[in-house]
């Protein structure tokens, strides 16, 4: 219950946008050497950056992407086209800077952070971000994933790794995911919320073939059928269908938008912990800034039930926050834009 409580104070403490600083940004932009609008969305994005951080010129500032990691017990049921021994195996990529999103971190100047919110292993490391809350979710065909207490736990690390990066002076966070399995658990998210039916919320994850998507949509079938998750109660839906690495990214939206940071969302699973940050604290939402818009069949959908609209589309099926790090090359690029373009007075440009 106390945890209950503390997640209802964050959630209380995420603040409307400031109308202000947009209504600012919005003057800034039109008078700036280019037809009215002529930037599309990339003047949205500044408008709602300077709502967010409640400045008229906002800048980018230090940016970090944080993968977090959990074990689904779905894989028993042969949901993935990998094994989960990849999970821990990558979260040891991240920390070593192999992995794809850690390549795309270095090329855009953000940090990558990977948090063992669940990973079946013991994981010993330097630079991990210990949050382990158990090893790996329960197989949720045959019952809840995990505790309400644990679900309530997940969200609470993910709560305070926003709060500690937010301390170490990070401006613009990303989120990003890693386990196997957990495309399963996101379908069955999805479907609980009613944010997209059944049939359409199952898709091929790493590249599962015809027969492992049948399975795969049988799995997440069962899991509706045996958990019964109340889709008004969200940390009933997490517990019984999610992964601790999904309550843990719910938790980092939910932390990030408490402190008037932009959250940049990722692919499905990513926007699956956005839906439930979304029902725990709908006022979340103005503070995430969707990136790409994955393969991964679900996932315009999903964004669209979050109310979120992609920037990008490059076909991309990846997680790990590779998308949302892509998202901060336009992020920033709205912002210099608004900062650093010439006025039509200034530059001596006519306007009519
Ligand atoms: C080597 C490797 C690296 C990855 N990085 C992210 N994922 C992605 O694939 C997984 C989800 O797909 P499914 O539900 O089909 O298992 C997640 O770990 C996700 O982050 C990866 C998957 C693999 C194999
Ligand atoms: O959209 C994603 O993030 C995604 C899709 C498939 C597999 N892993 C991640």
């Amino acid at each position: 219950m106390e945890l209950e409580a503390k997640l209802r104070q964050v959630c209380g403490r995420i603040e409307p946008l400031d109308e202000s600083a947009m209504a600012q940004a919005s003057a800034r932009l039109d008078s700036l050497t280019k037809p009215l609008g002529s930037l599309g969305r990339l003047e949205e994005i500044a408008i709602r950056i300077a709502g967010i951080k409640g400045e008229a010129l906002p800048t980018a500032g230090k940016k970090a992407v944080v993968v977090m990691a959990g074990d689904h017990g779905v894989t028993a049921e042969g949901v993935s086209a990998y094994p989960a021994e990849v999970t821990p195996q990558m979260v040891m990529n991240f920390l070593g800077g192999g992995a794809a999103v850690n390549v795309l971190a270095r090329q855009a100047g953000a940090d990558v952070f990977c948090a063992d919110l669940g990973v079946n292993a013991d994981l010993a490391h330097p630079g991990l971000l210990a949050y382990k809350v158990r090893k790996g979710t329960a197989n949720l065909c045959r019952g809840p994933a995990m505790t309400r207490e644990e679900a309530l736990r997940s969200v609470a690390a993910g709560i305070e790794i926003a709060a500690m990066l937010v301390e170490q002076g990070y401006e613009l966070l990303a989120a990003g995911d890693m386990g196997i399995g957990n495309t399963t658990s996101s379908a069955a998210l999805c479907a609980a919320f009613g944010a997209v039916p059944v049939e359409q919320a199952v898709g091929r994850g790493t590249g599962v073939d015809d027969e492992r998507l049948r399975g795969k949509m049988e799995a997440v079938r069962a899991a509706l059928d045996v958990n019964r998750p109340d889709p008004l109660d969200p940390i009933d839906v997490l517990s019984k269908v999610g992964g601790l690495e999904i309550g843990g990214l719910a938790g980092f939206m939910i932390g990030g938008a408490a402190h008037r940071r932009p959250v940049l969302i990722d692919g499905f699973i990513s926007t699956a912990a956005a839906l439930v940050a979304a029902r725990l604290c709908p006022r979340a939402v103005d503070y995430m800034i969707a990136s790409h818009l994955s393969h991964e069949r679900a996932h315009g959908m999903l964004l669209e039930a979050v109310g979120l609209r992609p920037a990008i589309h490059l076909d991309m099926r990846l997680g790990e926050g590779t998308g949302a790090v892509l998202g901060f090359h336009f992020v920033e690029a709205a912002l210099r834009l608004m900062q650093e373009m010439a006025t039509f007075e200034s530059a001596g440009v006519s306007k009519e």
